[in-house]
């Protein structure tokens, strides 16, 4: 793939594998969930999200989505207990959408599509740093989150309103103390599978962590998303829709529920 990867026919999902043949490995992500194949494991502990406000930092407009990165230099931001051994630091979180209500999530349920999905990155501090975890079968836990369409969002208010310092690509502003857990559905019910990062480097390295419970947003909130653009200033404006990797083929793989 000659020119850097997106969302677009030329350089889209289809294309990755070019450039990316883990794309077509056997642990790639998202997958389509179908409830009745699931396997409750009574084994699977309650997932505790511990998140400290103050080591939120900015909120970037990277040229594929919008991502709030947090301090992680001490364990004050940490998922444990679920699926995963150990303790693992949030990094970042981000979200995929759709340029409708109809499409947008990554993850589907039963072939269902959500108009976003939220997305929190979290590494393995058995590893040093993220990019020493990136690439590591047991590197990453990544909880997904889906939006579905309802009342209007108020936690989301504050991501809403700096959506207009970060419109184009490359563009970055302070976003200081945000607690992502009120992002967090009130049950945590999930399922969890091995899979990969959704967008390239496709690296398969993430525990995911699907909540089964979704959040609301307004279609007037998803609009304010899909004012975000793909290029940056000077290039030819290009909405930020769609940015999502259609559900890859199982090959296998059993998908656990943390509930009945
Ligand atoms: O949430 C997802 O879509 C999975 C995902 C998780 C982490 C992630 O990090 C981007 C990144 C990957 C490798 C090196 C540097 C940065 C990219 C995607
Ligand atoms: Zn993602």
């Amino acid at each position: 793939m000659a020119d850097h990867w997106g969302y677009d026919k030329h350089n889209g999902p289809d294309k990755w594998g070019e450039s990316y043949p883990i794309a077509n490995g056997s642990r790639q992500s998202p997958i389509d969930i179908k409830s009745s194949t699931t396997t409750y494991d009574e084994k699977l502990t309650p997932l505790k999200l511990k998140y400290d406000p103050s080591t939120s930092l900015d909120i970037q407009n990277n040229g594929h989505s919008f991502q709030v990165s947090f301090v992680d230099d001490q364990n004050s931001s940490t998922l444990t207990g679920g699926p995963v051994t150990g303790t693992f630091r949030l990094k970042q979180f981000h979200f995929h959408w759709g340029s409708a209500d109809d499409k947008g999530s990554e993850h589907t349920v039963n072939g269902k599509c959500y108009p976003a999905e939220l997305h929190l990155v979290h590494w393995n501090t058995k590893y040093p740093s993220f990019k020493d975890a990136v690439d590591k079968p047991d590197g990453l836990a990544v909880v997904g989150v889906f939006l579905k369409i309802g009342a209007d969002n108020p936690k989301l208010q504050k991501i809403l309103d700096a959506m207009d310092a970060i419109k184009s690509k490359g563009k970055q502003t302070p976003f200081p103390n945000f607690d992502p857990s009120v992002l967090l559905p009130s049950s945590l019910d999930y399922w969890t599978y091995l899979g990969s990062l959704t967008t390239p480097p496709l690296l398969e390295s993430v525990t995911w962590i699907v909540c089964k419970q979704s959040i609301s947003v307004s279609s007037a909130q998803m609009k304010r998303f899909r004012s975000l653009l793909f290029s940056g200033d000077g290039e030819k404006a290009c909405c930020m829709v769609n940015n999502y990797r259609p559900p890859q083929p199982l090959k296998g793989r059993v998908v656990r529920a943390s509930f009945k």
